[in-house]
């Protein structure tokens, strides 16, 4: 895959550290799983660029073929494709996620 769709989504994880690929925007999330991976972002106090995908089919469909993984969310850390809401919740609830953030140099709230 190489166009203007596969480019706006390089775009957008190469200029924001944490992308979170969604449904809705992150004070308004239009799914619970987008809504989860908002939840704990928020609470690791770390700042992330949300794209709504429901705003854009094109990306919807571009971000499944881009990172090889059928759904939305999908979290984008520091250009790394971490997964969707069930990782990412496993991740949290290990500690690995505030971890992965602090190894790659993101600031986490302390919890
Ligand atoms: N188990 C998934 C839950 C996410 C999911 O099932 N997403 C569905 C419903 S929101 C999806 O993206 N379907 C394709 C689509 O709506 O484009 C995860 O871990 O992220
Ligand atoms: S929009 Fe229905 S499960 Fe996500």
């Amino acid at each position: 895959m190489s166009n203007p769709t596969e480019q706006r989504i390089k775009d957008v994880i190469a200029s924001n550290d944490i992308v979170l690929f969604m449904k809705g925007m992150p004070a308004a999330p239009q799914c619970g799983f987008s809504g989860a991976v908002v939840q704990i972002l928020s609470g690791l106090g770390v700042p992330f660029a949300g794209v709504n995908v429901l705003a854009d089919p094109e990306i919807r469909d571009g971000i499944k073929a881009f990172s090889n993984w059928p759904t939305i969310p999908q979290l984008y850390v520091k250009g790394e494709f971490l997964g969707g809401c069930d990782i990412v919740r496993e991740m949290f609830k290990a500690g690995e996620l505030a971890a992965l953030l602090n190894d790659k140099g993101i600031a986490v709230a302390a919890v």
